[in-house]
């Protein structure tokens, strides 16, 4: 076992670049590649040359002829980050904030067990050059670990979906005699991946500083969303990433409605690159209409990412992003959200703008008036029954179907128009004479399409697992003994690395600070000036608009693709497409017919290729809803609002979402 290692355990060839003790690295952020081994005893001992670059870890194990006889590859894209720590030992030591790296963020996350607001200003820097030359070496090993975090796409049979698994590769360091050295070592590779990683993330993620690199993530936290457990869950399956990532964040937890309301419009955002809600689509709802209630909405927008950990009952948004990326979502939705918000990636989302009578919002999902929302409003009152009130509500609104009296006017899409000039044309639809455009502000902020990527590919079986791998001594070749470390992350344990203080906030200091200003003008709503005449104005009639008018079972007006983790309502739409997906159900429809839409919503075929009697589906840009009935139900985003005329105008790409990498 030992022969064919020790031919090239000298420091000076185990390690391609490795550093002289005490000598500054010139080539930081570049690649490296060392060659580590792996010995079980079963199966006998490995040569495996590892490399960092750009693409990830490649490692290729080699014969003892030199020969590559297997290549694995841990995807950069895949990659969180990595600790630098001490050998088993002292592990405690490390864990509890002494980890030895050189290059820790001195403003590492915070880890929320209770309370309200848990800063972590002042936190210790865990990893600075003096606190690993003040560790006490390990007298009986010399060795330094640095561990990766990873979570990669796997398959768990050919049938099951992919799904991300969490990986740990364990690069063990020990060529030279100190372990000061080896961790001089360990650090240049961890500092290199720390390197490779903030290279690929968007500007508004970077801090201004060299020395925090992330800058910070606001978490605002609703208890009381969806079975009440977020809390509980933002513990157990989002801190630890964070905490892998290194993103430092600031942790608020909602104290009644209309808090991240309150907050995003009166406070000072600076310090914060993105604002993740850990709740449901209502707690999104309230953060977008926070921040278009600021006066500087215009700067604040484009340089704050927002984000959702899914713990709500609907997460329409958490499914679509999803969906839109091709990220797994259905085994581990958390893990993904988490792996969303530390991606550092982010896309350009529309936002719609609604006018009631009385006031206006904005909303990022969706409208509803008449059988949907009836569902939605109705069966809370058997929410008692969880998820399955949907379904049973559904079923008694089919057996007591109502129909709903009312004018729907619109404004196609631009590409729109121009298919349906061509074509026959909508039975019911008229056109409006001697109006003016007014949507001109549409086309000038509509952005590019976002990229989309497939993320069928994935690790082989294989290769997707706990890799530990180590640098050996020149004199003999010792065993992995604490390289297995890491064998606990197939189980998911996850462990905190970093200090943390939590600070609370009473509740009358939640707001101190504001001006008598701010508050009085709390409500107002800011955003891009509206190009529709007022709602008590008659419609222009000359640009385009048509107009459906009768008795409707619904009308569903929908942007994301999802409404639900299991509505899969507008298949076509896209987070920046500029595009209201306007779905009308007229009455006359049979239940029936009713029925298998209303099924069909799941798997996304519930719409049908070309305009039917009864079903339509219009991409607009804007449209006004005037129910002739003074009775029904509307919903924004899920939420109830006041019943009346309403009208709606996208704004493409106003907003920016995190998204998958
Ligand atoms: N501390 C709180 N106590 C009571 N209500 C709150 C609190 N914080 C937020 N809310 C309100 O709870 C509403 C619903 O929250 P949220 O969207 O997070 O969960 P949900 O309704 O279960 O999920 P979904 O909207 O996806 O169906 C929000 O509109 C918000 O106004």
């Amino acid at each position: 076992m030992s022969e064919s290692l020790d031919k090239t355990t000298s420091p000076s060839s185990a390690s391609s670049r490795a550093t002289p003790p005490g000598a500054e690295d010139p080539d930081e952020g570049h690649d490296v590649s060392d060659t580590f081994y792996t010995s079980q005893r079963k199966k006998g001992s490995h040569v495996f040359r590892v490399r960092l670059d750009a693409t990830g870890f490649t490692l290729q194990r080699e014969s003892p002829g030199g020969s590559i006889v297997k290549e694995q590859h841990v995807r950069i894209s895949d990659i969180v980050g990595a600790r630098c720590m001490r050998p088993k030992k002292s592990r405690r030591l490390a864990m509890s904030g002494a980890c030895a790296c050189s290059s820790g963020n001195p403003n590492s996350p915070a880890i929320s067990a209770s309370g309200d607001h848990h800063r972590t200003a002042n936190t210790p820097s865990k990893c600075s050059t003096n606190s690993r030359e003040n560790l006490p070496s390990d007298a009986g090993d010399a060795s330094a670990f640095l561990y990766v975090f990873a979570y990669v796409l796997k398959k768990r049979s050919l049938r099951s979906e992919l799904h991300r698994e969490r990986t740990v590769l364990t690069l063990r360091f020990r060529s030279f005699d100190t372990f000061e050295d080896n961790m001089r070592e360990a650090d240049r590779w961890y500092r290199s991946l720390r390197w490779q990683l903030h290279r690929t993330l968007e500007e508004i993620f970077v801090a201004p500083t060299a020395d925090e690199r992330r800058r910070r993530v606001l978490v605002l936290l609703n208890p009381k969303s969806g079975s009440g457990d977020a809390r509980e869950v933002f513990n157990m399956h989002v801190t630890p990433v964070l905490n892998e990532a290194e993103v430092p964040y600031d942790l608020y937890v909602t104290k009644h409605s209309n808090f991240a309301i309150e907050f995003l419009s009166t406070r000072c955002l600076d310090a914060w690159c993105c604002v993740v809600a850990v709740g449901g689509d209502g707690l999104f709802h309230e953060i977008v209409n926070g921040l278009l209630q600021r006066q500087d909405w215009a700067h604040v927008l484009p340089h704050l990412a927002l984000g959702i950990i899914p713990c709500g009952s609907g997460n329409g948004l958490a499914r679509s992003i999803a969906h839109c990326y091709n990220e797994p979502y259905f085994s581990k939705p958390v893990l993904g959200a988490a792996l969303t918000v530390i991606s550092g990636r982010s896309s350009p989302m529309d936002v719609v703008r609604v006018q009631l009578q009385s006031r206006s919002l904005y909303s990022f999902l969706s409208i509803g008036w008449g059988l949907i929302s009836d569902v939605d409003i109705e069966s809370e009152r058997i929410r008692l029954l969880g998820y399955q009130r949907f379904t049973v509500w559904t079923l008694y609104r089919l057996v007591n179907l109502r129909t709903y009296n009312g004018r729907i006017s619109y404004l196609l899409t631009d590409h729109q128009v121009s298919s349906t000039q061509s074509a026959t044309g909508y039975a019911a639809q008229r056109r409006m004479q001697n109006s003016r455009s007014c949507n001109t502000h549409i086309d000038r902020l509509n952005g590019p399409a976002p990229n989309y990527h497939s993320s069928a590919e994935y690790l082989p079986q294989e290769f997707a697992d706990v890799i530990s791998l180590e640098t050996s001594i020149n004199q003999s070749f010792r065993s992995r003994c604490d390289s297995w470390l890491s064998g606990g992350s197939r189980r998911s344990f996850y462990y905190s690395i970093s200090e943390s203080i939590y600070h609370s906030l009473a509740d009358e200091s939640e707001f101190a600070g504001l001006s008598a200003a701010a508050l009085e003008n709390r409500q107002q709503n800011y955003g891009p000036a509206s190009e529709l005449p007022d709602l008590d104005e008659p419609l222009p009639e000359d640009q385009g608009w048509l107009v459906e008018e009768g008795e409707f079972v619904m009308m569903h007006a929908v942007y994301q693709t999802h409404l639900g983790i299991d509505c899969h309502f507008a298949p076509k739409a896209q987070l920046n497409d500029g595009t209201i997906y306007l779905i009308l159900i007229r009455a006359g429809i049979s239940r029936p017919q009713l029925l298998s839409f209303l099924y069909n919503m799941s798997s996304g075929t519930h719409l049908p290729e070309a305009h039917n009697d009864h079903v339509k589906v219009l991409p607009v840009r804007a449209f006004r809803l005037e129910p002739h009935d003074n009775h029904g139900i509307i919903t924004v985003d899920g939420e109830r609002v006041e019943f009346g005329p309403l009208q709606a105008e996208v704004l493409p790409g106003i907003a920016r979402v995190m998204v998958p990498k």
